[in-house]
């Protein structure tokens, strides 16, 4: 099947997505604020497939056939309010206009109402892969209405990755429900990459290793439980020298890890719903504590650490116990990041299938990993199952790697080495398994101070005791 389409914001993004409609036989007409990025493309690329130019925002909507399909790939937030509001005066009845950026999943729900009262299609897609993805197969999230993905699914079906035969594209959902997910998506790799950082620095702390034989370990790792994209990637990245110094090129970058936002929006929304993202919010707290320079110089002057030297005696059951770490830390940010999908389909009302969402992570996406298969076959075996952990497959993983994992984060405390993602998960994990937590004390402080009422293990409704009198209980 080819068809027609429109991309307006040809960065890094955009071109490539338009690069991949184009191989994939999609007639694709081109349209950026500012015509170089258009002339770029069509000069460097424009025998790929093809390819109509346009120069102004009237001539791009004039070019394209009804029902218009239109991708906008550009900055999220204001400038994709200002595409809208130049295209979308410019569309008929019908028309499809697709927001391919890290939206911030309101701002969706809010321009899928403005934009169907108009009459018009509104699809909010998630789409991961970075730069190679886009151009050779993403994984794409894309949310609206069921006739608006009877138009353009088949499209990004298309030019998604696949794997196992099946396209890592699927309609998720309703009006925000796309950028939720991807949303989500970006927070759990958050998470991973604080993980993965946090193996980094146990092997190089604790070991001595340098990056190189630590990116062996990685590379080792990605043909076990761990494999990913990302730890494939981070053993390329630990190999890699810097060709200016000769040192390793992780010694050269600037220990300060950046955001755009879509972590942070993650845990904003984990709090509104309630849900304990425990481990993204580490990390992003953790790129944050990276990033407040002025604080970390005057600790590093001043503020002791234990003074001991970490002795290591059996480096390979070291190296096993961080492995172990991880996958079972890891375990724990996809059980919470699916947790929160779950919450928010609920709340927004979105009949989200996260089976299929495991299905379409497995491909395309930065999150990728082998792992997604089981979690999706754990969806469709278990579909009502509240959490992951309890799964007997990966109960009887993370429990199998429990005694390494709680050795790393005790190691890790006592000999200072920083842990937030490692040691959050394992609170997280003796939590959940806890049979009573000290939540029945705080219970009773807020009951103490501030009258807010508490319920007993032993009946029904709701009590207060008489603290400034004579300690007397009554039904509040
Ligand atoms: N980079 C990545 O790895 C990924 C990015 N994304 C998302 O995809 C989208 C595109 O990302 P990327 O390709 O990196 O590009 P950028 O986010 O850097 O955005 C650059 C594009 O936005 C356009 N733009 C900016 N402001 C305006 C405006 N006010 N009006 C019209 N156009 C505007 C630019 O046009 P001009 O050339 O005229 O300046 C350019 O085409 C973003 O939402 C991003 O979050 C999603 C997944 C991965
Ligand atoms: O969307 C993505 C992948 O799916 C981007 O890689 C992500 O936006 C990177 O985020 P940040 O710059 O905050 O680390």
């Amino acid at each position: 099947m080819s068809d027609q389409i429109g991309v307006t914001g040809l960065a890094v993004m955009g071109a490539n997505l338009a690069r991949n409609l184009a191989r994939h036989g999609h007639q694709v007409v081109l349209h950026n604020r500012s015509q170089a990025r258009t002339d770029a493309l069509v000069e460097a690329h424009g025998s790929e497939g093809d390819f109509v130019p346009t120069g102004s925002v009237a001539d791009f909507v004039q070019t394209l056939q009804r029902p218009r399909k239109i991708i906008i790939m550009v900055k999220a937030g204001a400038p994709t309010d200002a595409v809208i509001d130049e295209i979308a005066p410019l569309l008929e009845e019908g028309d499809v206009l697709m927001d391919g950026g890290n939206a911030l999943f309101t701002d969706t729900v809010r321009r899928t109402e403005a934009l169907t009262a108009q009459g018009l299609h509104f699809v909010g897609t998630g789409i991961s892969g970075g730069e190679e993805g886009a151009l050779n197969g993403p994984s794409i999230m894309p949310g609206g209405s069921a006739e608006a993905y009877e138009l353009v699914g088949p499209l990004l079906e298309s030019i998604a990755a696949v794997v196992d035969g099946e396209p890592c594209c699927t309609h998720v959902g309703e009006s925000g429900a796309g950028h939720f997910v991807k949303m989500v998506h970006n927070g759990i790799e958050y998470a991973d990459m604080q993980l993965i950082a946090e193996a980094y620095d146990l092997l190089r702390q604790g070991l001595g290793m340098s990056p190189a034989e630590i990116g062996d370990v990685f590379a080792d790792w990605n043909t076990g439980d761990l494999s990913s994209y990302l730890i494939e990637i981070t053993a390329q990245v630990l190999r890699h020298t810097d060709a200016e110094t000769g040192a390793p090129f992780v010694d050269v970058v600037v220990d300060e890890a950046e955001q755009k936002g879509t972590g942070r929006w993650t845990v904003q929304s984990a709090l509104d719903l309630g849900v304990p993202v425990s481990g993204i919010a580490e990390a992003v707290f953790a790129r944050a504590l990276s990033g407040h320079r002025e604080q970390r110089r005057a600790a590093q002057q001043v503020l002791p650490g234990p003074g001991t030297t970490w002795d290591i005696d059996d480096r390979d059951a070291f190296v096993e116990s961080v492995r172990q770490a991880l996958y079972a830390s890891k375990v724990v940010a996809y059980a919470q990041g699916f947790d929160q999908i779950t919450q928010g389909a609920d709340q927004y009302g979105w009949d989200i299938d996260r089976a299929a969402l495991a299905r379409i992570w497995r491909g395309g996406c930065i999150i990728r990993a082998d792992f997604l298969d089981r979690i999706a076959q754990v969806f469709t075996d278990e579909p009502d199952v509240t959490t992951l952990l309890t799964n007997d497959y990966f109960r009887a993983a993370v429990s199998a790697g429990q005694e390494g994992w709680r050795q790393v984060v005790a190691g890790a405390a006592r000999n200072g080495v920083p842990v937030p993602g490692f040691g959050s998960a394992l609170s997280y994990y003796d939590g959940l398994r806890a049979e009573r937590l000290p939540a029945s004390l705080i219970q009773g402080l807020r009951d103490l101070f501030g009258a807010h009422t508490y319920q007993r293990v032993d009946k029904e409704g709701s009590f207060h005791t008489m603290w400034g009198e004579d300690g007397r209980e009554v039904p509040a």
